[in-house]
């Protein structure tokens, strides 16, 4: 499905590490942006070309024998263009080969601009400010197309206009937020000089999402998986906005669900969110699956493939299903049509995404554009409860990648009850939305212990609570001692089987957060 405005900007990724944050930061002034790799074919795009193209930085050096070089055809658009960092050397070089050359000083950090004219790009900032730097290479040599509108101690070109065509470059970082005035270059790059109004909102994107779902759709039939998360919650609340009872929805009972998860979110998704939805307790099955698995891997691909028997298994007498909505967000497509290819795999995540292949039904992604925020202020607007917009990711394989060892009733009742009382307590002391994941983990460990006299030989809890913007990165909570306390004494009392509790002071990287 494409969902691509008629006003955008397309951002061409040289392989920087900031290329996201140029989306972010575009998104955020309400346009709405594309990252492709600079070498996408620009055909495709010729139905609707970009209103500007932001050139990204990227890792190679320009006088590399294979350094990535600009699409020339991008000029035929005739729109502007930003050129950051590797993206200003690029068009310095193909100007002049051989002026941008390695720097004497690697500048990598904050540096203090210097504005010499402010006319357009740098219209409103400071004759002097901060920005953020990070490279090894400079420019030497500047055609003399080009005239420069700023600079630093360090770098005479830190930024250029051409002088005929709107094609500006900076060598700084403007999406990194250390850039303190970086946003309103980016603004005066996207309204002023792109002349682009900032109508891209949730509101904008419900309407013609619904839309564009309606004429998809027709008059057949949707399954949507549900898993209680924020993601394919908005997605079934599009859908069933565009095409009603059409819709269904599925809850399953995957057996490692958290304590009165099931019936909790069947409630809220029935009497507040009014979703078609039917429950299905498949935990036997999970269950009988999972016996004896250790290796983590092998518990989310467990769980992966039940799910989809279980799916197939919900609509296998119906053939008017057509369709199957899923929450895949941006994050997923950009790592997998980057042109550096999907990054190592830590974990498979998305373990039940398979399920189109297998079950011969057409692909409904409303959000495949969207970053997580986005998808929560889509919510929001779609009048999704706050308190469940703000409910903790919790991941599809559930308490079984929480068990660091093999999977029973046993062991999840011991730490569904752990759980309950640590997010319990979260909640009870405003804690909950102050960190942006918390759960509580089973240890294989037994350590000897006292109570009332008598030795105790049980197993151990792991708490763990996290403060992060997207989880790609995380800090673990510095939760207040007093409350730890608490909530460790409450679990060593209440819950038989566990005579000790730690807590994870772990960062991510070079930890994840979850343990398996
Ligand atoms: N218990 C469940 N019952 C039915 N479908 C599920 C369940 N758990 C996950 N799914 C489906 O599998 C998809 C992937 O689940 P997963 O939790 O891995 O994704 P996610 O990106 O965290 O999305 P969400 O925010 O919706 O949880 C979900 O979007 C949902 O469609
Ligand atoms: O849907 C999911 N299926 C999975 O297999 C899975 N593993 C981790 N997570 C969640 O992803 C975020 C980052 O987790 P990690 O730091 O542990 O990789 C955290 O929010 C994790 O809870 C998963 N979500
Ligand atoms: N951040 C960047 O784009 C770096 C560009 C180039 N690799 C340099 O070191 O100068
Ligand atoms: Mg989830």
């Amino acid at each position: 499905m494409q969902h691509r405005p008629q006003n955008w900007i397309l951002i061409l990724d040289f392989g920087s590490q900031y290329t996201q944050l140029i989306a972010r930061r575009v998104r955020e002034l309400n346009v709405y942006c594309e990252i492709h790799p600079f070498n996408k074919d620009l055909a495709t795009f010729a139905d609707n070309p970009p209103n500007g193209v932001i050139l990204s930085g990227g890792p190679s050096s320009v006088n590399d024998e294979n350094a990535p070089n600009i699409n020339e055809d991008i000029f035929n658009w005739d729109v502007p263009v930003l050129g950051i960092c590797y993206g200003l050397q690029i068009l310095a070089h193909n100007e002049i080969s051989g002026s941008v050359e390695k720097a004497d000083r690697r500048e990598f950090g904050r540096s203090e601009l210097i504005v010499d004219d402010n006319t357009d790009l740098l219209k409103e900032i400071p004759e002097e400010s901060v920005v953020w730097m990070s490279h090894g290479d400079h420019i030497k040599e500047l055609s003399s197309n080009y005239e420069v509108i700023a600079h630093t101690d360090n770098a005479h070109v830190a930024a250029v206009r051409h002088d005929e065509k709107p094609i500006y470059g900076v060598q700084f970082h403007p999406e990194v937020v250390h850039t303190v005035y970086g946003g309103q270059i980016l603004q005066n790059f996207v309204y002023s000089i792109c002349h682009l109004k900032g109508s891209w909102t949730a509101k904008s994107f419900i309407e013609s999402t619904i839309e564009e779902i309606r004429e998809k759709v027709g008059d057949d039939r949707v399954i949507c998986g549900l898993s209680g998360g924020v993601d394919s919650t908005v997605v079934a609340t599009l859908v069933h906005e565009a095409i009603g009872d059409q819709l269904q929805c599925i809850f399953v009972d995957n057996g490692v669900l958290r304590k009165n998860e099931f019936q909790d979110v069947l409630d809220i998704y029935e009497d507040q969110l009014h979703l078609p939805v039917k429950g299905i307790d498949a935990s036997d099955k999970f269950l009988e699956r999972l016996k004896g698995v250790v290796d983590p891997e092998m518990k989310r691909i467990t769980i992966g493939e039940t799910f989809i028997e279980v799916f197939d298994e919900a609509i296998a007498h119906d053939d008017s299903y057509k369709y199957l909505a899923q929450g895949t967000l941006y994050p997923d497509v950009i790592e997998s049509i980057s042109f550096k290819g999907p990054s190592a795999t830590i974990k498979s995540h998305h373990n039940v995404g398979g399920l189109p292949e297998e079950m011969n039904l057409d692909l409904i992604e409303p959000v495949r554009e969207l970053f997580k925020d986005e998808v929560r202020n889509v919510g929001r607007e779609l009048g999704i409860p706050e308190h469940f917009i703000k409910r903790h990711p919790f991941p599809g394989p559930g308490l079984a990648i929480r068990i660091i060892s093999d999977v029973d009733r046993p062991k999840l009742d011991i730490l569904r009850e752990a759980d309950d009382i640590f997010i319990s307590e979260l909640r009870k002391n405003d804690l909950y939305d102050e960190v942006w994941q918390a759960l509580a983990v089973l240890l294989p460990v037994q350590s000897v212990g006292v109570m009332g006299d008598e030795r105790t030989y049980e197993f151990t809890i792991g708490l763990r609570a996290v403060t992060s913007v997207d989880g790609m990165t995380a800090d673990w909570a510095h939760l207040p001692h007093p409350f730890l306390a608490h909530v460790s004494n409450r679990i060593i009392n209440e819950v038989r089987g566990i005579n000790r509790v730690v807590y994870d002071i772990s960062s991510k990287p070079p930890s994840t957060i979850e343990w398996e």
